[in-house]
């Protein structure tokens, strides 16, 4: 009864509308009939789909099989070329349009609008939509339209070939295309669900960006050749590489016997540009090497102690620095192997020989040329940076030394992208003080330099956040203006306006009539003196007085205050502050030349008057004959000094001349130093063991 009751029940309930209803409304039966339902849709569209992996993966594949058809076409070109046959200009390739559809479409299906807004308009990333590439166009025609190239730092990006351990395992992250196009696409794991819907590409463009197969002359030509116009010229120039650890750096900047880098051949260039060039065939190649190894300077051709810092006029300079004088390119060559043996390197976990130093290598240019009739003297500084690798400590060692080195290094490559943020920025204070490598560097980014970057970076995906690093600095560093290049000294940097002119003039002036003023001043003391010497305290003329306290010798303690011309020097005052400052100062050397004027006339006024007493009463002793021994010594001496009236004075004794660094030790004296033509100035010369064997004349 139970059972058929419980059939019955059933059968009724299912009958009435209302069971149905609650039927209906059962989640339990909807699902299974929506399985059901979507199970046949599965089974109709199970052909078409891909396995299961991330749209990354299928952007990058496609994009190496279209990278490798652009190769060969632009080999093909290439080719044609050589051949003399036309070249085709490149089409704009398609696969760039692709590749923004595909990350588009992946982001869609992340459920993230297509186009997410740009963080930085310089920095492109191919989901901006190819803004990066309108901002790259925009840079380059910026600086083509300002004309100022040789003040904007010139960033070139160079991808190393794939090593052999690398091959195994890594992925290719990065593709050149265009020769200045970079694409950085970041892989996420398959499992990592996460950062799957974060997967993006990036897109850079630079100056130049050099792919694996680019050739140490092509580097050289492209990044350096110019600069080194501009050294033999008189402007100075640096290159410096920058790059994780193991990302090419060395390899671009020394290479190796067979494949020199950008160091040996500017050398080389320098040296058969200069020879030819040469008005009298001599000429002067001075080089020095030194590195940055935690915080402490050190002079890499003659090892000792660590090297001081110091600024002058002419920039950032490490005293006791030698420089070599050089004589080709082999000695050149032996000399930087040298220089390279004393550098410090580790062996880290991704560089068997890395560099744990920055290396400088600077060389300065003196020749002569003849132009017209004026022999004219060039000289020119081409300095030569191989910083160490920007990677964090993480990523090379855990080990206590390589932690401090990585910490330093990490410390001057922060000091040197503060700097690079703070000249982007345009502020005032540039914290290049920050550290000894920002020191040195100093002229390179902020002053009267042309300046290149060679940013290196490696091909596989397990460096990608090192190259995104590298990429990311070299990108904003490519917004760095250096001053005007030229090698003049600052105070040419006033416009010459017809104000400035009349101030450099009155300047003048006023020196000249200081001058005489003191020559008459001491004129009269000297005949004051004569006349004591020679006449009783009677007969003593009564002494001119002089009051004016402006008047003194040059070692006198009471000199006016140095004015600048800018009104006491303030760089930072305003337009209108200065020109208020520059009337001021003009009213006031007006006023100062007007006195000196009635001073300079009041003084000969008294002069002549003197003469005509003296004269007088010179000629009163005459004629009182022997009446009165005469000092023959004191006559001579009159009679000497009154020969004319218009006689001269000799000018005061030049002031000591002031202790310079060279004064300090004779053994730092440039002439000290010079055996067999090579220039010294260490500040061990004395103890410093002999020069380098291989540069020592047989
Ligand atoms: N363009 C290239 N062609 C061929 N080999 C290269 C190239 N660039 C780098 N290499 C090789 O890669 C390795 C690492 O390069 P390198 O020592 O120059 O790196 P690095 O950036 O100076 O590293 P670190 O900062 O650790 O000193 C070297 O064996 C070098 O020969």
């Amino acid at each position: 009864m139970p059972v058929s009751t419980r059939w019955q029940l059933s059968g009724d309930l299912f009958q009435s509308p209302a069971r149905q209803k609650t039927i209906l409304r059962n989640p339990h039966q909807g699902l299974k009939e929506k399985m059901k339902a979507l199970t046949v849709l599965y089974e109709q569209h199970k052909q078409p789909l891909a396995p299961t992996h991330h749209p990354s993966i299928d952007l990058l594949d496609y994009n190496h099989k279209r990278f490798r058809e652009d190769e060969k076409q632009e080999q093909e070109n290439e080719k044609k070329n050589r051949d003399g046959a036309a070249v085709i200009p490149r089409m704009k390739p398609k696969y760039e349009a692709k590749e923004n559809h595909n990350l588009n479409i992946a982001s869609r299906k992340a459920g993230k609008p297509a186009r997410a807004p740009a963080r930085r308009s310089s920095m492109g990333s191919v989901l901006e939509g190819g803004r990066g590439l309108t901002a790259c166009k925009k840079t380059s025609e910026d600086s083509e339209a300002s004309g100022d190239t040789g003040s904007r730092i010139m960033v070139f990006v160079r991808l190393r070939p794939m090593g052999k351990k690398e091959e195994a395992g890594s992925r290719r992250c990065v593709r050149i295309a265009n020769r200045r196009d970079v694409y950085l696409t970041e892989f996420a794991s398959e499992t990592d669900y996460l950062r799957l819907k974060r997967v993006r590409g990036r897109h850079f463009c630079f100056d130049a960006a050099f792919p694996e197969s680019t050739s140490q002359q092509e580097v050289y030509l492209t990044t350096t050749t110019e600069l080194v116009e501009g050294v033999l010229q008189g402007r100075n120039g640096t290159v410096f590489c920058y790059g994780a650890t193991g990302a090419g750096k060395t390899y671009t900047m020394l290479g190796t016997l067979e494949n020199p880098g950008v160091m040996v051949l500017a050398i080389k260039d320098l040296f058969s540009k200069i020879r030819q060039r040469s008005f009298n065939g001599s000429y002067s190649l001075l080089l020095s090497y030194l590195e940055v190894y935690n915080e402490t300077v050190r002079d890499l051709l003659s090892p000792g102690r660590p090297l001081v810092l110091r600024e002058d006029k002419q920039g950032t300079i490490a005293a006791g620095l030698t420089q070599y004088r050089a004589y080709s390119t082999d000695e050149v060559m032996q000399l930087l192997q040298q220089g390279n043996r004393n550098r410090t390197t580790e062996p880290t976990r991704v560089n068997e020989t890395s560099s744990r130093s920055h290396a400088i290598l600077q060389i300065i240019t003196e020749y002569q040329v003849k132009e017209s009739l004026n022999v004219d003297t060039r000289v020119g500084k081409l300095s030569l940076i191989d910083l160490a690798g920007s990677e964090r400590a993480l990523a090379t060692d855990l080990r206590t030394q390589r932690s401090i080195e990585g910490a330093n290094i990490n410390r001057s490559l922060l000091a040197l992208s503060s700097c690079i943020n703070a000249l982007v920025e345009g502020k005032r204070h540039i914290p290049y003080r920050n550290s000894k490598l920002t020191q040195l560097l100093k002229d390179s980014l902020g002053g009267p330099c042309n300046t290149v970057m060679i940013a290196n970076i490696s091909p596989g995906h397990f460096s990608f956040s090192e190259t995104q690093n590298t990429l990311h600095w070299a990108d904003r560093a490519k917004e760095i203006r250096t001053k005007a290049s030229s090698a003049i000294d600052e105070t040419t940097d006033i416009p010459e306006t017809g104000q400035t002119k009349l101030l450099l003039v009155l300047q003048k002036e006023n020196s000249e009539l200081r001058q005489q003023a003191i020559r008459l001043q001491q004129k009269l003391l000297n005949l004051q003196a004569q006349a004591l010497s020679s006449q009783s305290p009677q007969q003593l003329p009564p002494p001119p007085v002089h009051s004016s306290p402006r008047l003194s010798t040059p070692n006198s303690t009471n000199r006016n205050p140095k004015r600048s011309i800018l009104g006491g020097g303030n760089c930072f005052g305003t337009p209108d502050s200065a020109k208020r400052a520059n009337e001021r100062v003009t009213q006031e050397l007006q006023k100062r030349v007007k006195e000196l004027e009635f001073e300079n006339k009041r003084l000969r006024k008294e002069h002549g008057v003197q003469l005509k007493q003296k004269d007088d009463f010179i000629r009163e002793i005459i004629s009182k004959g022997a009446q009165k021994p005469i000092d023959r010594e004191g006559m001579n001496l009159c009679n000497d000094d009154f020969k004319s009236s218009r006689h001269k004075f000799a000018s005061p004794q030049p002031t000591a001349k002031k202790r310079s660094f060279w004064d300090i030790s004779s053994a730092n004296s440039p002439a000290a130093g010079i055996t067999n033509g090579r220039k010294t100035r260490s500040h061990v010369a004395p103890q410093s063991p002999p020069p380098p064997s291989m540069i020592l004349p047989v």
